[in-house]
């Protein structure tokens, strides 16, 4: 049986006296899109790099592709593609002549061919001889993916890819993520989407250093136990100032003239938005809660715990 790509257990991480990865324990099998998800300064790119051996954690073990993660960090390093989140090229170099680099230092033989392949394989053949520092975000973003996944990597760990690309580029982006899983690699990839962590097969929500939610989107909404509601009318200003601080309501936002209610109590939320709905002429009705509600109430929780 081959092993997990992913099983570390109780990962911890200090940096003088700051705890900023707290006993994590992760589990990606092969050939899965694993999301990592979390406010800004939460521990991500620092999980991801204890997990490639470019940092030792202070406790916990595990292995990453089979190998050991304290040990032999250079045999994960081998079989590993990580795109970090400022990744950058030689810009007065060309996209091929970016890729004969990076194939030069993998060592990889012979070059003209390995880089003819990865260029075809990530659709760059026609943008070839263009300089990398004149392309677009997306056209950057691309050729920072084909750097990483050529020398035939098992495991690709990408911190925030697609921060500041346009949405069809995004699309772009995953639908290739999509076909490399599909072809067997296995996908780390950090995000703050929420669009991005619903085209994961799983996702993995870290908070101020520790992991607060695990599964399919669905299990991780339904694991919440959040009622949502929808109150729609012209009032719904009014009705927004009315609400705040009402029993049962926790988070109050706004969608054009929509007004989009979420509580972990279905029935004292119902109550507080009847009475305000009927005192505003608003018309009420349930809703599906989304993955960003159960984000920005994981969010709340874990400031609570730390404050
Ligand atoms: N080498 C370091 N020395 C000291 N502190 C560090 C170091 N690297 C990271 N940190 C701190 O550890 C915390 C976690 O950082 P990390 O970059 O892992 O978070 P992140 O979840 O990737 O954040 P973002 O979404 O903003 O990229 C932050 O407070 C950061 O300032």
């Amino acid at each position: 049986m081959t092993a997990p790509a992913i099983s570390v257990r109780g990962l911890t991480k200090r940096f003088g006296d700051r705890t900023v990865v707290k006993d994590v324990s992760l589990n990606v099998a092969r050939g899965e899109i694993a999301g990592f998800l979390g406010p800004n300064g939460s521990g991500k790119t620092t999980t991801i790099r204890l997990m490639c051996g470019l940092l030792t954690p202070d406790a916990g073990e595990g292995t990453v592709l089979g190998h050991d993660i304290l040990r032999e960090g250079r045999a994960i390093k081998r079989r590993v593609g990580y795109m970090t989140q400022r990744f950058s090229f030689y810009e007065d170099l060309t996209i091929a002549e970016n890729l004969h680099f990076v194939a030069g230092l993998y060592g990889m033989r012979p070059v003209a061919s390995v880089v003819r392949d990865t260029l075809e394989d990530l659709g760059l053949s026609s943008r070839r001889d263009q300089l990398a520092g004149s392309l677009s975000g997306g056209w950057k973003q691309r050729l920072a993916l084909a750097a990483c996944i050529m020398h035939r990597p098992d495991l690709l760990l990408l911190d925030e890819p697609t921060a500041g690309v346009d949405p069809k580029a995004r699309r772009e982006f995953w639908d290739e993520i999509h076909r490399l899983a599909a072809d067997g690699l296995t996908v780390l990839v950090s995000t703050h989407y929420m669009d991005e962590a619903e085209r994961c097969h799983r996702i993995n929500y870290i908070s101020y250093g520790e992991l607060v939610a695990q599964g399919t989107v669905e299990e991780v909404v339904r694991n919440a136990g959040l009622t949502t509601l929808v109150l729609t009318g012209p009032r719904s200003a009014e009705a927004a100032r009315l609400l705040k601080g009402a029993p049962g309501v926790e988070q109050i936002a706004p969608f054009g003239n929509t007004l989009h209610l979420v509580g972990a109590n279905g029935a004292t939320l119902r109550a507080s938005a009847e009475r305000v709905a009927a005192q505003t002429g608003t018309q009420l009705a349930p809703a599906e809660t989304s993955l960003e509600d159960v984000f920005i109430r994981l969010m709340g929780d874990a400031r609570d715990n730390v404050t």
